[in-house]
C-alpha cells in the first residue's frame, strides 16, 4: 500500500489513531487499530477494522462522492440487519461515516499456527491439506457444514454474498472449535432470486476448486449439507425453495462449465 494513501487515511483519523495497513482491493484499504471510535482503549491488545474507500481520481468528483457515499452506506446497512438476524455470523458494526467511505468494525479471527497465516477458510484448509494433518477429519467437515449453514440462513432470509470467496469467510476459535462468519458485503444485496443464490454458491464452489482441488468434491458436498439443512428445517416450504435454489446451481454450473470449454 502506498505511503501516500496510509498518509490520506491518517490525516482524516487523525494522529490519535494509529493504523495497520493489513489489505489493499480493487474498492477500499484496510486497516486495523486498537482503538474504539467511542470507547476509551482497555488494553492495547484490543483490535478493530477500519475500511476506508479511498477517492479515486479517475472518477468525476461529484460522482465519486456519490458513489462512495453509496457504497459505504450500503455495506453498513447490509451488516447491521444481518447482525440482527439469529444464527448468521458477521463482523459487528461500530461506526460509519459514509460521507468520507470509512467504517468501524469488530476484528474477527487470529492466525493460524505454522505460520499459515490469517484464519480465513481458504487458509484453514490449506492447513488441514499440509503433512502430518487429516484434509478430511471431522474438524474439517464440522467446519464446512457450519459454514454452509451460514449461506444457507443469509438466503432462507433473502439475502445474497455477491463476492463469496474462501477469503471472505473468517473462522473463529471458540471452545476448540471453529465458527464460521460472513466479511466483505461490498457487493452483498437483499434477493429473493434463486439466481443470485445459486451465483453465490457456484462462486464459493470454485474458488474451493480452484485452491484445494484434490479434495474439493467433498468439501463442496459438506457444504452443500450444512447449506440443505437450513432450508429443511423450514419445512415443506423449505424443501420446495431448495429444490428451486439447487437446480439454478446445476444451471449457473453448467453455463460456467460451457462458458471455460469455449474459452
Ligand atoms: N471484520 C474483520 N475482521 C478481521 N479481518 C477482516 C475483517 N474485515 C476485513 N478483514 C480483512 O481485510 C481483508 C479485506 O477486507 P474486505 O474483503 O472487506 O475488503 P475489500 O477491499 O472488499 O477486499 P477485496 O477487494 O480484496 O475483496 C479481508 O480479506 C480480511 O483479511
Amino acid at each position: 500500500m502506498s505511503q501516500e494513501l496510509v498518509d490520506q487515511v491518517s490525516k482524516y483519523l487523525t494522529p490519535a489513531i494509529p493504523i495497520e495497513p493489513i489489505s489493499q482491493g480493487a474498492e477500499a484499504v484496510v486497516f486495523t487499530t486498537t482503538i474504539h471510535p467511542y470507547l476509551p482503549t482497555i488494553n492495547e491488545k484490543q483490535k478493530f477494522i477500519i475500511k476506508y474507500r479511498p477517492a479515486k481520481r479517475y472518477r468525476h468528483p461529484i460522482i465519486d462522492r456519490s458513489l462512495t457515499k453509496h457504497r459505504t452506506l450500503s455495506e453498513s446497512r447490509l451488516l447491521a440487519k444481518l447482525y440482527q438476524i439469529p444464527g448468521i455470523h458477521v463482523p459487528k458494526l461500530i461506526a460509519c461515516d459514509p460521507y468520507n467511505g470509512c467504517i468501524w468494525l469488530e476484528f474477527l479471527g487470529e492466525d493460524l499456527p505454522d505460520a499459515f497465516g490469517f484464519s480465513n477458510l481458504k487458509n484453514f484448509l490449506w492447513m488441514h491439506a499440509s503433512e502430518n494433518q487429516n484434509p478430511y477429519g471431522d474438524i474439517v467437515r464440522e467446519t464446512l457444514f457450519k459454514v454452509g449453514e451460514q449461506i444457507g440462513l443469509l438466503h432462507w432470509n433473502d439475502y445474497c454474498h455477491g463476492d463469496l470467496t474462501s477469503s471472505n469467510i473468517v473462522l473463529v476459535k471458540k471452545d476448540e472449535k471453529w465458527e464460521p462468519y460472513l466479511i466483505d458485503f461490498g457487493l452483498g444485496s437483499t434477493s429473493n432470486l434463486v439466481e443470485d443464490k445459486g451465483v453465490d454458491l457456484y462462486v464459493l464452489e470454485r474458488a474451493i476448486l480452484s485452491t484445494h482441488s484434490s479434495y474439493a468434491e467433498k468439501y463442496n458436498e459438506w457444504l452443500i449439507e450444512g447449506f440443505s439443512e437450513v432450508y429443511k428445517s423450514n419445512g415443506k416450504q423449505g424443501a420446495k425453495k431448495l429444490n428451486e435454489v439447487m437446480k439454478r446451481f446445476g444451471e449457473v454450473r453448467l453455463r460456467g462449465r460451457k462458458r471455460s470449454m469455449l474459452g
